[in-house]
């Protein structure tokens, strides 16, 4: 299914229940429990450090199995044309989530270079980041609101750390956005009260051990989601 990023800035207003992102996924247990939960959208993570990490034949035997309705995105950090080429020539996927250091002038490169819609995730830690999240709003279709990751941290994300919300409190950007960052079932509904979000993406909170997913934890959560 094509997704409707442009008309999503409309659709992502007040209307319809807050749409959720699981983040990830790694078999094909959890493609079935995203879908069946009603997750709008499943990510696959291409980062050789992260236990979440998917070859790309694995990956593309989990986006097959998607249903129509759950939005495939494939996160990856810094990667260069030739990595990009490869994971987009084997794999359908509807939406790049940009989840390293890359510049705006890189961002709106990739865009240009494979025509589907771009995610920038931008860390925030302090009152200065937002600042990187108007930047990036001018080149990317949406963005993704997420905390910084800690200096010593192994991943650059999926840590399972939140933000300090307030930061971004009444915050609005002329793209879409999605809330990030040690989202739970417990504190989703605060996170997206509070924000004002209407996405939210979840990683470690839906996750037994580090890298496994949880069907239940899944399917609370989405049901949290919908219920805020
Ligand atoms: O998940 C990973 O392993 C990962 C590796 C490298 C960069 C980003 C990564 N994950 C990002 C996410 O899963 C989500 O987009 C988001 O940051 C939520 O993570 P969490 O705080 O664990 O819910």
């Amino acid at each position: 299914m094509p997704v409707r990023l442009v008309m999503a800035g409309a659709d992502l207003g007040a209307q319809g229940p807050v749409r959720a992102k699981i983040c990830g996924l790694t078999t094909p247990a959890d493609v079935e429990a995203a879908a069946s939960a009603g997750a709008a959208y499943g990510g696959f993570v291409f980062f050789a450090r992260s236990p979440r990490h998917l070859s790309i034949s694995a990956a593309r035997e989990l986006a097959v199995l998607a249903p129509v309705g759950l939005a495939k995105v494939a996160l990856t950090v810094d990667a260069d044309d030739a990595q990009l080429d490869a994971i987009l020539s084997s794999v359908p996927i509807d939406i790049l989530q940009l989840h390293g250091k890359e510049t705006p002038d890189r961002v709106s490169q990739i865009r240009a270079r494979y025509g589907l819609p771009v995610m920038k995730a931008v860390g925030v830690a302090d009152a200065a980041d937002v600042v990187a999240l108007d930047l990036y709003s001018a080149v990317s279709d949406m963005l993704l609101v997420d905390a910084k990751a800690p200096k010593d941290a192994a991943l650059p994300g999926g840590n399972g750390l939140a933000f300090d919300w307030r930061l971004i409190a009444g915050r609005r950007w002329t793209r879409p956005w999605m809330l990030a960052g040690g989202l739970t079932a417990a504190n989703v509904a605060e996170a997206i009260h509070l924000t004002g979000a209407r996405q939210v993406d979840v990683s470690s909170g839906v996750e037994s051990t580090p890298g496994k997913k949880d069907a239940d934890m899944i399917a609370e959560f989405v049901r949290a989601t919908v219920a805020a």
